[in-house]
């Protein structure tokens, strides 16, 4: 009893949300753009109007016309009224679709994106980590503009529908009463049925799934080019795969033919016995005896009286469509909800400035790990970078050096420990002025549709930046090595980048790319710059050209670098050696090769290729 209790509940719980999933989107769509929404209503109600005026009310009235002699003028003013009105309700419609209906959709889309985009702004980066809270979010993105549209079509559906079973169903009760009981008793036996039948198709195709895997197995390695070798290499391969093939085709078979018959019978029941059967013969040899036989009404009512419980049934049907649609569309705006209503967990908790010139940052017993399921991915990690100093941060695949940058960042906060700056938690700065202070280049950085210079400075609000910061933007563009390719572009700093709107942009290779998104770092007045395998794309004499410029020119600047080619560490004040979250040794390049331990190995096992350059 007590599960029953439950269920019920969770249904209806279920239904709320689904109904006010749908209503979010009504209300933003309301309170964006409300003539719109009313005039969508109101086309699609006159238009049921007018569909019943023409094809019922006027059918029976030009009928009756002529089986009780009418008046030839008094039809002809009926006539003119009704094309009159279809005139008027198509101009209506015209401006709706092509007019109303073309502004205020991209206001209502451009509504929700301005609310999903302000959420995104602020999202913590483990949301971006997390792929199941990505993948939702990039879903909930690209449904947005389809759930307004679903939305829109669900709305204008449903009220057609509603107008329709109101019209005709008042004229079915003023008309002939009697007429209702045979629609709503057809109307419900034929859902009835239909779910019976599908249950049973549900069945079918559960029952069906895993020999329909199977048989879909044996087809790929058929035609796979993965298999090709071993199935031509191994005949008995191919014998086994043949007696599968007979044997899941049989059992297929077998199947089909346990349902065959009362799939039969119920699909007979729904879609003929209990529709066309009640309305084309039950009901209109009802209509026929209340014709000939009671003569209680007109030969012209027979005729408008079955097509409007056809149009009644139908219009009923599409209303019992509207809720699997509703249920569908809810799916789609969950995950929307879900997104907007994230609440970010990195936040500032005193708001502190952030000190003008560089200070010390310091990791004290910092351990982290992404999640509590995986454990800990650093540990204990105690860190000094005292003002300007380059540090260089190196280890093997997976040791955890991204993620102390992360956590340095405050894109993470550490599970254990704490990082201070100029003495301070940097949990207590304001978090914006914070990371302004770090000028990151991390391994996957993007190039913007945009030109050379907006693509350093990163700042679109003011059209004259590129020119009132020129020198700066060349300055840093000359240390990461790009000048040599500037000079080749066409229009210098305003040459656009990428061809995804500008057909002459000009698309970077990789270590060019690379060379640009590191003058960002140069150029920004950062006190720490960060740069994460920032010469990974370069060839070997960039890489040693960017090596030098940047532990000479940024002498008023701390630097972590994250690099597996040592060559382009070896220079840096101090290195830290990463092996499973874990700092294993820390000194100059020379004493760590003195000590002869797993630097040195690393070293070793690179040296040839760097020998020569360095
Ligand atoms: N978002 C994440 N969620 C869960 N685990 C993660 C996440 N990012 C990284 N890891 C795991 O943390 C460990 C350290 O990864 P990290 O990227 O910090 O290493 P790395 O030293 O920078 O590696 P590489 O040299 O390959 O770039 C790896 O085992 C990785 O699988």
């Amino acid at each position: 009893m007590d599960k029953q209790n439950n269920k019920k509940k969770d249904n209806k719980q279920k239904l709320k949300r689904i109904l006010s999933n749908n209503w979010f989107i009504i209300k933003i769509s309301f309170e964006t753009a409300p003539f719109f929404m009313l005039f969508m209503i109101f086309i699609a109600i006159q238009a049921q109007c007018l569909i019943f005026l023409e094809h019922t009310y006027g059918i029976k009235y030009v009928l009756e016309a002529v089986e009780f002699h009418k008046p030839f003028p008094v039809v002809v003013q009926f006539l003119l009224i009704v094309m009159i009105s279809w005139a008027i309700s198509f101009l209506l419609g015209t401006i709706y679709t092509n007019n109303v209906h073309q502004k205020s959709l991209p206001k209502i889309q451009k509504r929700l994106k301005e609310i999903m985009y302000e959420k995104a702004k602020e999202l913590d980066l483990e949301c971006y980590d997390n792929p199941e809270y990505y993948n939702e979010f990039v879903l909930s993105l690209s449904e947005a503009d389809k759930s307004i549209t679903r939305t829109h079509q669900i709305i204008d559906t449903f009220f057609r529908a509603l107008t329709s079973v109101i019209v005709s169903g008042v004229f079915l009760l003023v008309t002939d009463s009697l007429s209702i009981i045979f629609v709503l008793a057809s109307f419900g036996l034929t859902i009835f049925f239909s779910q019976l039948l599908n249950k049973l198709n549900f069945s079918n195709r559960l029952e069906k799934n895993p020999k329909e895997r199977k048989r879909s197995y044996i087809h790929r390695v058929f035609y796979l080019n993965d298999y090709a070798k071993e199935v031509r290499l191994n005949p008995s391969i191919r014998t086994r795969l043949y007696s599968e093939f007979d044997q899941v085709n049989k059992d297929i078979y077998g199947i089909e033919k346990k349902y065959a018959v009362k799939r039969t019978w119920l699909h007979f029941v729904s879609h003929y016995l209990t529709n066309d059967f009640v309305s084309d013969v039950v009901y209109i040899t009802y209509l026929v005896f209340r014709a000939a036989v009671q003569h209680v009404i007109s030969y012209s009512s027979v005729v408008v009286l079955w097509n409007s419980s056809g149009d009644m049934k139908y219009n009923l049907q599409t209303m019992a469509t509207v809720l699997p649609q509703i249920s569908e569309n809810s799916l789609y705006i969950e995950k929307i909800r879900n997104f907007i209503s994230y609440e970010k967990k990195i936040t500032s908790i005193k708001n502190l400035p952030v000190p003008k010139e560089p200070k010390t940052l310091e990791l004290k017993n910092v351990s982290f790990g992404y999640s509590e399921k995986d454990g800990y991915i650093l540990h204990d990690i105690c860190l000094t970078i005292e003002p300007n100093q380059k540090i260089a941060l190196v280890g093997y695949n997976g040791a955890g050096k991204t993620t102390l940058i992360k956590l340095i960042m405050r894109l993470y906060d550490p599970s254990e420990g704490e990082i201070l700056y100029n003495g301070i938690n940097i949990k207590d700065y304001d978090i914006n002025e914070y990371r302004e202070m770090i000028g990151t280049i991390f391994q996957d950085f993007k190039i913007f549709a945009t030109n050379v210079g907006y693509n350093v400075v990163l700042d679109y609000t003011d059209e004259d930046t590129i020119t009132r910061r020129e020198k700066d933007i060349r300055n840093a563009l000359e240390f990461s090595g790009f000048k040599e390719k500037l000079d080749t572009l066409p229009q210098d700093l305003l040459t656009e980048l990428t061809t995804e709107f500008e057909e002459n942009g000009v698309d970077l290779s990789g270590g060019e790319s690379q060379k640009l998104a590191i003058a960002r770092a140069f150029y920004k007045d950062a006190h720490l710059v960060i740069l994460d395998e920032p010469s990974s794309a370069l060839d070997p004499i960039a890489e040693y050209q960017l090596n030098e410029a940047m532990l000479q020119t940024v002498d008023n600047k701390s630097v972590i670098f994250i690099s597996h080619r040592l060559s382009t560490t070896r220079n840096a004040d101090r290195i830290i050696m990463l092996e499973q979250g874990r700092i294993i040794e820390e000194e100059t390049h020379e004493e760590l090769i003195r000590l002869q331990q797993k630097y040195a190995d690393m070293w070793k096992a690179q040296a040839g290729k760097y020998v020569d350059i360095a």
